[in-house]
């Protein structure tokens, strides 16, 4: 069938519009979020200071060291070659060469030394922690539950599944007798089918028979877009057999005006973003609440930390005007008392479900399984105990100077893909301007496409590096294509921002990789949880610096082990890779064990991340604002991170060479400044653009409806000149 919006779907769907229905102008400022703290304010303080004492090793003066000869002096790079792969990609600016005093074209100063003047790596303490962990399977099958038989064989020939999940197994009984519920199992578990399954199986069996002009019979609440169209199409699937029944998505990002359309025609289970929705319920007149029995919030907690409370409660008011018995789900793998706000507000005499258990060694986990009725606290296992987390996940830390963090994430990123076969990655960053960077800088120095004058032997990777990104300042159509791309991919990396933490189910990822450090706990179970799900294999990498290596004894105190993986050992996979190999040592022990030489093509593959930094004024402006947004979301961690995470605690010289910057930017470096000017200058970098209070608006905007006002002349002219450093079309 095709819609109004004239895509071919299922008979009976409602979709959202495709790519040439964006609305022109949508685009969601994207400004470094976090979902703890949401003032972002320096402190001067004696925290600080007492960490300083305690860590001398890490305090190394800003002062430049003057650089060193070097092993290679490049050429002035040529414009860059047309085009990176894939699409999606911001075009970089175009490169104009550097001039010199006089205005001749100079040559490249090579990289200064990357393994002098680092802090000392500390020793990570390893206190070895029973990890939550919770048994995932269960013997029983779907058809004991007395489901309509159709929807018994849809989950066998569709889904491809039999038995039940713990989630499904305690869930499913509780919904289908009418009971609310607050249901908290492991990332991965199923708990979409643990609602999904009693929903579909209470409408299709509906008296009188459910029709789509009724308008909705249930809404599913979901944080992010992504997440919003994922659950759709398992909803999808399981109404098959029940044509009658028309599930719809409505998220930010789309067209309004279709959506209306849609809306009008009829939606009986509709998902939505919550802003999204609210937008609707303003001014959407057709849309009603009547017959609406079912309210489903997933990732209930993440719901809240967006600040989204307010339009919970908006919708929470609208649909209770509409009248109707309803029953009300929360679900999440990280419900914490915050929660019980929610709870208290939206759920009636819940049962809390809640799967912990503890591993026993190779005869099999020993399954706790609680279900507490009429008490709305958060279920057990709440933050204080530790989360659990899947037991087939190996967590793994790094840790690493600041300097050398660029070059280690790319052998990380190399040794997995030129190495390995079948890798799929997920890298986090903090940012969207970090994600755009690092991405087009990933791509040209790593992906076989070397500047002229760059090592004669390099090669080009075997087969491209499947590079993408994804976060809340990309259009809906490219979010939604990449999103399907990386879903459908064997191997590839995605570069992305915590709009991918939550929820998605992508299949086969081996990595998550956690660059910069999540900001709770919480965010750190729910990124870990891409891979490993639902009882395969999977392993992640934390990647910190050695003032942050504390951060190891705060996951330990929340039951979450992780292994030492030596920096040394990730940049030993530039070994294999003769591209990085120095002109000055080619021809001679270029593949010897020297530890020293894994140092050396570490310095050859900085200097060719520095030489396309430098490349042009443009590069250089790409750079230091993909910095600034770095220290920005750095100085968001909330107060009980603190001690770990400072912005005080930054080397910003050593950062900004984490960004192939040579230098600290002028604004941040200045050593002989006194303190108080310091200060100063480094308060100037946090500044939020737009004023007191905004901050929280910045990290709802990566999940924002799109359809916030037109923005104003002076934003327009913003955004503008950011597309023209970004190279996207404005
Ligand atoms: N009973 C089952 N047997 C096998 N696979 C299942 C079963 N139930 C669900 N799955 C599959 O497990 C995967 C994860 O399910 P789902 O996304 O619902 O997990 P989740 O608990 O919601 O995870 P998260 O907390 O990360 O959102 C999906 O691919 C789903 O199809």
């Amino acid at each position: 069938m095709e819609t109004e919006d004239g895509l071919l779907i299922n008979a009976h769907s409602s979709v959202p519009p495709g790519p040439s229905q964006h609305p022109k102008g949508w685009k969601a400022r994207c400004k470094p979020r976090r979902g703890g703290e949401k003032k972002v304010r320096l402190r001067g303080n004696g925290q600080t200071m007492k960490r300083k004492l305690e860590q001398p090793q890490e305090v190394v003066p800003l002062k430049q060291k003057p650089v060193s000869p070097s092993p290679q002096t490049k050429q002035l790079p040529k414009k860059p070659k047309s085009g990176f792969k894939g699409s999606g990609q911001p075009t970089p600016p175009s490169k104009k060469p550097l001039t010199d005093a006089n205005g001749g074209s100079r040559p490249f100063v090579k990289t200064s030394s990357l393994f002098k003047n680092n802090p000392e790596i500390p020793d990570i303490q390893r206190t070895s922690v029973k990890q939550v962990q919770e048994k995932i399977f269960t013997s029983d099958s779907f058809d004991q539950l007395r489901l309509h038989p159709h929807l018994v064989s849809t989950i066998t020939s569709v889904l491809k599944i039999s038995n039940m999940t713990s989630v499904q197994k305690q869930t499913i009984p509780v919904l289908l007798e009418g009971r609310d519920a607050l249901v908290r199992s492991q990332t991965g578990s199923g708990k979409t089918l643990a609602y999904g399954v009693p929903l579909v199986q209470s409408l299709q069996r509906a008296e009188p028979k459910i029709q789509r002009s009724d308008g909705p019979y249930a809404l599913v609440l979901v944080p992010t877009r992504e997440l919003a169209l994922q659950s759709f199409e398992t909803i999808q699937k399981l109404l098959k057999p029940f044509t009658w029944i028309v599930p719809g998505v409505l998220m930010g990002g789309e067209k309004k005006k279709s959506e209306k359309s849609r809306i009008r025609k009829g939606i009986n289970i509709l998902i939505a973003t919550p802003g999204r929705l609210v937008d609707h319920i303003n001014a959407t007149k057709c849309l009603h609440f009547r017959r609406v029995r079912w309210l489903i919030l997933d990732e209930a907690d993440r719901i809240l930390d967006l600040g989204f409370e307010k339009a919970v409660t908006a919708i929470l008011n609208a649909v209770n005007a509409g009248g109707e018995k309803r029953q009300n789900v929360l679900l999440s793998a990280t419900l914490t008392e915050g929660v019980s706000r929610l709870a208290d507000i939206s759920l009636q005499n819940p049962v809390s479900i809640s799967v912990a258990g503890e591993s026993q060694g190779s005869d099999g986990a020993h399954l706790r399984v609680t279900a507490r009725e009429g008490d709305v606290g958060p279920p057990t296992s709440v933050e204080g105990e530790g989360f659990a987390v899947p037991e087939e996940l190996q967590q793994n830390v790094v840790v690493v100077p600041s300097k050398l963090r660029l070059v280690t994430l790319a052998a990380f990123v190399l040794g997995k893909f030129k190495f390995e076969k079948r890798n799929k990655m997920v890298v986090f960053f903090s940012s969207c301007e970090q994600v755009d960077f690092h991405h087009a800088l990933f791509r040209k120095v790593l992906d076989g496409d070397p500047e002229p004058g760059g090592p004669k032997q390099s090669q080009p990777l075997s087969s491209p590096l499947a590079l993408l990104r994804l976060h809340g300042d990309m259009k809906q159509e490219e979010r939604t294509s990449v999103f399907q791309d990386f879903l459908r991919s064997k191997e590839g990396v995605l570069f992305c921002t915590d709009v991918a933490a939550r929820g998605l189910d992508l299949p086969r990822v081996t990595w998550i990789v956690q660059y910069n450090p999540p900001a709770s706990l919480a965010e750190y179970v729910h990124r870990i949880g891409r891979t490993a799900r639902i009882g395969s294999r999977g392993n992640s990498l934390l990647v910190l610096t050695p003032s942050e290596a504390e951060y190891v004894t705060f996951l330990a105190s929340h039951k979450i082990n992780v292994l030492e993986m030596k920096m040394e050992s990730v940049l030993s996979s530039l070994m294999k890779d003769d591209r990085f190999v120095g002109s000055h040592w080619r021809n001679k022990n270029a593949h010897s064990a020297d530890p020293q030489e894994a140092h050396r093509r570490a310095t050859v593959l900085q200097t060719e991340f520095e030489n396309y930094v430098h490349s042009s004024p443009e590069m250089v402006q790409w750079a230091k604002k993909a910095l600034q947004s770095f220290i920005r979301s750095y100085a968001t961690y909330p107060a009980s991170l603190k001690h770990i995470f400072h912005v005080r605690s930054l080397h910003l010289g050593h950062v900004a060479k984490s960004f192939g910057l040579r230098d600290a930017p002028r604004n941040l470096r200045d050593s002989t400044i006194p303190d108080r000017r310091k200060k100063q200058k480094r308060h100037d970098l946090l500044k939020k653009p737009h004023g007191k209070g905004r901050l929280a608006k910045m990290l709802q905007s990566e999940y924002s409806s799109g359809l916030d006002p037109a923005p104003s002349k002076v934003r327009r002219k913003k955004k503008v000149a950011k597309d023209r450093i970004q190279g996207t079309p404005s």
